[in-house]
């Protein structure tokens, strides 16, 4: 399912940082219901930065996040409570098992074993126990089941064994496919292009390229020397 409808949410000409230092300057992107959109760049371009403006979570300094249409500054409790979903790193509470923070995540079990099978055998498990690849399968779970209207994703596959990141991808596109709109931070920039409609380019705090994953492959390694540069952090497995 691609781009059907208006956008969830949309940067226009927006500036943010912190301080008074800009990070992000005269930034426009959007994302629509059913697709899945990347946000690549190198360590420090600002990738965090964008899904904290857009979250709610840092105001920005100029131009305008419209979530939902609106122009109004939403705080992220109440872009969460209307369907926003923020994933950032290991989002689990660590001291409870991975029921309990279901439980605490208003999902149920069955549709979270229903997304991840795998943590079946893990539901009296602490999540601070919890592998990686788990702890994030939890993570998505919890945010996934409660079928938000947009998912903001930063580097859910971060350190994670290659079939792990497969299978967290497969299940973001699954939910897009399903209606959901993704705007996900990858390092593992060939694996990310598998699954997404188009692609943002990031490089310090401006888009510097965008496109379909079948251009950017055309040019990728141009792509990733000249734009993505910082390669020990680029995983192109
Ligand atoms: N809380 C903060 N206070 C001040 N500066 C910050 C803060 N968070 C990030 N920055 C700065 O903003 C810039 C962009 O950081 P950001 O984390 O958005 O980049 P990124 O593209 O996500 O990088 P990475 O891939 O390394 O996570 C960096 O120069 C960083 O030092």
């Amino acid at each position: 399912m691609h781009d059907t409808g208006q956008p969830l949410i949309e940067a226009r000409a927006l500036s943010a940082g912190y301080g008074t230092v800009p990070v992000l300057r005269d930034l426009d992107l959007e994302v629509r219901p059913g697709e899945v959109v990347a946000l690549l760049g190198p360590n420090g371009a600002g990738k965090s930065t964008t899904l904290r403006v857009l979250s709610g979570e840092l105001a920005p300094m100029s131009g305008e996040v419209r979530w939902l249409g609106g122009t109004g500054q939403a705080p992220l409790h109440r872009r969460a409570r209307e369907g926003l979903a923020y994933v950032g790193e290991r989002a689990v509470f660590t001291r409870l098992d991975t029921a309990d923070n279901l439980r605490v995540g208003r999902v149920t079990t069955d549709q979270a074993l229903a997304l991840f099978p795998e943590l079946e055998k893990r539901l009296r498990t602490g999540a601070g126990m919890l592998s990686g690849g788990e702890q994030q399968m939890l993570s998505l779970a919890r945010a996934l089941c409660r079928t938000p209207k947009l998912l903001l994703a930063d580097e859910l596959s971060l350190g994670l064994a290659p079939l792990v990141v497969d299978r967290l991808l497969r299940a973001v596109r699954e939910a897009a496919d399903r209606g959901l709109g993704a705007l996900l931070v990858e390092q593992h920039v060939r694996k990310v292009l598998d699954i997404a409609d188009r692609v943002y380019v990031l490089r310090r705090g401006r888009i510097v390229m965008t496109g379909t994953p079948k251009e950017l492959r055309a040019n990728l390694d141009e792509i990733e020397s000249s734009y993505l540069a910082h390669k020990a952090t680029v995983t192109t497995d």
